[in-house]
């Protein structure tokens, strides 16, 4: 297995070749399926199916319930891949390679992706089994260093400085929330802000409620793409918005 420092542009590329060359199928979306969400993957059609094992540089899923493989296959006639299994910082994983397949992604041509994964719901209002579609998140080891981006920067994967202030695509959020009402869902569907934590331990009470006042709706482990939105989008100007009024930001740079 390869170690932290030895993780380059060279290794993402020799894990898509090997990809791209045992399969015709050129995704362009990516759905990372997080705990009890491994059934998402079983709608594709025309399944090809590689377990983490077999794909080289991948890490490997270490927690129960995750499959531990990339499925490729067709989901209403598109190209799709989606992991059976994410990777976890509490797992032992350097954040280097828990963030490792979105830059693989990026190197397959994926030009969207969906991070599905289990948290606990610190919101008034939110009920065991709700979805909550994420607008925007706060990245509470990031902000004290524990980032996938420290160290040398790749400029082909993105800026040393990537903004973050639009970070989520907000049409694909509206389209979900018009989705789950169509479907007559929409009780269990709701829109809010995440908070990423490295664990394996819950939060406590206190932190609990620290989080509530802090404006987070739901909170769990670390999203594998989040730092890495210049990888998948990469942005043609740097926007910096005001953050007094989150609903209307306004450009301040
Ligand atoms: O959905 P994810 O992969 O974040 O799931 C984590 C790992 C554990 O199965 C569960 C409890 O923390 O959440
Ligand atoms: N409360 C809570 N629930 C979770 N489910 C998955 N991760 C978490 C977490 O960090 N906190």
């Amino acid at each position: 297995m390869l170690s932290e420092d030895q993780i380059c542009y060279q290794t993402y590329q020799e894990t898509a070749d090997w990809l791209l060359s045992r399969t015709k199928l050129r995704p362009k979306v990516a759905i990372i399926c997080g705990s009890g969400l491994g059934m998402l993957a079983e709608a594709l059609a025309n399944q090809e199916i590689f377990k983490y094992t077999d794909v080289p540089n991948f890490p490997q899923s270490t927690v129960q319930g995750h499959a531990g493989q990339l499925v490729f296959g067709e989901l209403e006639g598109k190209a799709c891949v989606c992991m059976q299994g994410r990777f976890h910082k509490f797992e032992g994983y350097p954040l280097i390679k828990v963030t490792f397949p979105v830059r693989v992604f990026r190197l397959l041509g994926v030009e969207v992706l969906i991070v599905t994964n289990a948290a606990g719901s610190v919101a008034d209002g939110y009920n065991t089994g709700d979805i909550m579609i994420i607008k925007d998140h706060i990245n509470l080891p990031g902000l004290a260093g524990q980032h996938p981006l420290c160290g040398p920067n790749d400029e082909r994967f993105g800026s040393r400085f990537p903004c973050m202030s639009d970070a989520y695509d907000k049409s694909l959020g509206k389209l979900a929330l018009q989705i789950s009402r169509e479907l007559d869902c929409s009780d269990y569907v709701h829109e809010g802000v995440y908070c990423m934590v490295g664990g394996p331990s819950f939060e406590t009470i206190a932190e609990a409620c620290l989080l509530h006042k802090l404006g987070v709706d739901a909170v769990g482990k670390w999203l594998e793409f989040s730092g890495l939105r210049d990888s998948l989008f990469p942005l043609e100007q740097n926007r910096l918005y005001s953050v007094e009024d989150d609903s209307k930001p306004g450009i301040v740079d």
